[in-house]
């Protein structure tokens, strides 16, 4: 489904009672079946913006156009954070199939679509494990394949992989890829990390900070799969590189104001 953010601005009042800009002048579509990241540094309301556009806040001024128009039909949205609240008491298979049952889909429905998604993200075989059985990757997995299983007209995921340790998070990071070839879902994905966003996007947008806008939209024209062998180590370097000249200095403005 094509998605259209016009204008849209997001003011906070701060715990001083001050009010702070978060967002502002963010103008920005993803096509039907594009993948669009979005990259900043800490505090540039990354996460401020993919609430709004997943319904979970609203904008202080703007609009978010789903199917490219206003008051089109109720969008099917799909979140993954960081922190996948899968429910501990509930399998793995009950947990994929629980956005299915409370849609009111059949048992027939639920199995099939249990089954294949649970098989799409590599967990065949743990249906019938719970949360606390699973390692952190595989937790994600479940998680990722219980936001598939309702088909959403947009998936949206928060740092999905941020928790992992290095290596989970570069085999998540390629069955990713191989799940969304297979789906071809639009989704917005944030995260603070510049090859990860080179790695999935068609498009990344890139934020500054105070007040969150639109630095650029850069499109990586290079193959969907495969980007990472070494044929293509110069062009994902120089896409990598000019993000990071984007977002350089901000980034060491929000780490000052971290310390
Ligand atoms: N509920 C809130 N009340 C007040 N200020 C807020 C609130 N939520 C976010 N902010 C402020 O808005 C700005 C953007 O926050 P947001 O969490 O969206 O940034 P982010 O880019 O996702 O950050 P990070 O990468 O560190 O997660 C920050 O300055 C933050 O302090």
């Amino acid at each position: 489904m094509k998605i259209i953010v016009e204008n849209v601005e997001k003011r906070f009042i701060d715990s001083r009672k001050q009010e702070v800009t978060a967002l502002k002048n963010i103008n920005f579509t993803i096509a039907e079946q594009e993948f669009v990241v979005l990259v900043g540094p800490s505090g540039c309301g990354k996460s401020t913006l993919l609430n709004i556009v997943g319904g979970l806040m609203s904008p202080s001024s703007g609009e978010v156009y789903f199917g490219g128009v206003k008051g089109n039909k109720e969008p099917l949205l799909s979140i993954v954070f960081q922190e996948i609240a899968l429910f501990p008491w509930r399998t793995v298979y009950e947990n994929v199939v629980f956005g299915l049952e409370e849609r009111g889909a059949s048992k027939e429905e639920q199995r099939e679509k249990g089954r294949r998604y649970i098989e799409m993200v590599g967990l065949s075989g743990f249906e019938s494990a719970y949360p606390k059985q699973l390692s952190g990757g595989m937790r994600q997995r479940a998680g990722i394949a219980r936001a598939l299983a309702v088909e959403p007209d947009l998936l949206l995921m928060d740092e999905p992989f941020s928790a992992l340790d290095a290596q989970t998070r570069t085999i998540m990071q390629e069955e990713l890829l191989s799940i969304w070839n297979r789906t071809k879902l639009s989704t917005l994905y944030v995260t603070h990390n510049i090859q990860e966003a080179v790695y999935l996007a068609d498009r990344v947008i890139v934020m500054s900070r105070r007040p969150g806008e639109i630095k650029s939209i850069i499109p990586i024209d290079l193959p969907k799969t495969g980007r990472n062998e070494e044929k293509y180590r110069v062009e994902f370097d120089r896409y990598a590189d000019q993000i990071w000249q984007l977002i350089r200095h901000d980034a060491q403005e929000a780490l000052k104001e971290a310390e």
